[in-house]
């Protein structure tokens, strides 16, 4: 093996030119400038060359003043630091903030990693059901029935999670709703900002979070893993103390988080993504007109109606029944939309798949349409 690894040499990943709508990736694609930032910047401890003692200390280059100043005042929140995720953001204010065999409530439609931190956080969990489809909604008041059905069995209730919009159906349930429970309950909320922190507005302040974590390269146009988390100045002590035996490095954070370019590719981006904010309501506009197109050709969209994310889930019975006996079978629409040059729904998936609109102009948006306008009046159904 090790004499011949010629082919880790020049690897390519062979999409360039290609219309991407997977929600995942949409809000990452990186700016020019932050794919500048990232040849210059790209050597391994790039970031230390004037270190001072900790990553948000640093001046040359102003990474004191982007984590310091720029991030607190874009989220209107106190305090903000640099992780390697939103996951680790959610994880460091568990960790923080509770104490193992406590409960977390989180809405039923968070991600898997809201449960993986809490489970390594030895936390237990207590979910607020999501409605039944095609709405899959969570009621804010599900938060207040979670926090009595845990205190009812004894449990010691520690913070709750909302996840905004939630990474299925890009439904956004009313935080101040759920902050207003959490506040008379007691309980710090972390608002899950992955797909909304650098995609949509988001005030901590106006969300009533208390904290709120974001992942660049989710919707930040930063190459990953890097996200963000904030904290009022009461958390933040708890969230971002430092070390005993290291006073200059904040334990939670493992002392210095982004030690390379990913932090500048967050720099670089971060005048557009400031101002691609302030156009959010063009891109629900647009998802809901493609939205609207996909349900005349027969997809059902699931989750909010009318839709306020570009995040997007349909069901596809069409789909599905072709691809019964399309050649290929279920990988019959990767495909096809391959040969279009179109790929983000992941191969394999007909009956439901996810995707995403944003930042994508209309008339790209127009050629995927056409592709599955075309997939479907091309196939016979089964
Ligand atoms: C809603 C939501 N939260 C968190 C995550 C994880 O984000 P990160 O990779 O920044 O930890 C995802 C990833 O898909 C997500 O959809």
């Amino acid at each position: 093996m090790l004499d011949n690894l010629d082919h880790f040499k020049c690897l390519k990943r062979g999409t360039a030119g290609a219309i991407n709508i997977d929600p995942l990736q949409r809000g990452g694609i990186l700016t020019p400038e932050a794919r500048e930032a990232i040849l210059e910047w790209a050597d391994g401890y790039s970031v230390c060359d004037y270190c001072t003692g900790s990553l948000e200390e640093i001046q040359t280059p102003p990474i004191k003043e982007f984590v310091r100043e720029a991030l607190p005042q874009f989220l209107e929140v106190d305090e903000v630091r640099i992780s390697h995720g939103a996951r680790e953001g959610i994880f460091a204010a568990m960790h923080a903030l509770c104490q193992g065999g406590e409960t977390v409530i989180a809405d039923g439609n968070a991600h898997y990693t809201t449960l993986l931190a809490a489970e390594l956080a030895g936390l237990k969990v207590e979910l607020v059901p999501a409605s039944e489809g095609p709405g899959y909604r969570v009621d804010p008041g599900g938060y207040q029935e979670a926090i009595s059905r845990a205190r009812g069995r004894g449990e010691r209730v520690a913070m709750a999670v909302l996840t905004y919009p939630d990474g299925n159906y890009g439904n956004l349930v009313d935080p101040k709703a759920v902050s207003e429970i959490c506040t008379d309950a007691g309980l710090p909320l972390a608002v899950n900002g992955a797909y909304s922190v650098g995609r949509m507005p988001v005030s901590a302040k106006s969300l009533g979070a208390d904290v709120i974590v974001g992942s660049g390269h989710k919707s930040m146009a930063s190459s990953g893993p890097i996200g963000i988390i904030g904290a009022t100045e009461e958390l933040a002590t708890r969230i971002f103390r430092r070390s005993k035996l290291v006073p200059k490095k904040e334990l939670e954070m493992l002392g210095c988080t982004l030690r390379g370019a990913g932090i500048l590719t967050m720099m670089a981006s971060f005048p557009a993504v400031v101002e691609r904010t302030r156009r959010w309501d063009e891109e629900v506009e647009k998802a809901r007109w493609f939205a609207g197109e996909m349900e005349r050709l027969g997809m059902d969209l699931q989750g909010d109606q009318p839709h306020g994310h570009d995040l997007m889930f349909f069901k596809s019975e069409i789909l599905y029944e072709i691809s019964k006996t399309a050649k290929k079978g279920r990988y019959f629409l990767y495909r096809e939309l391959k040969k279009r040059n179109i790929f983000g729904i992941k191969p394999g998936l007909t009956r439901q798949f996810k995707l995403s609109s944003y930042q994508l102009s209309r008339e790209e948006l127009e050629t995927v349409l056409s592709a599955f306008e075309e997939i479907v009046s091309n196939h016979p159904k089964a």
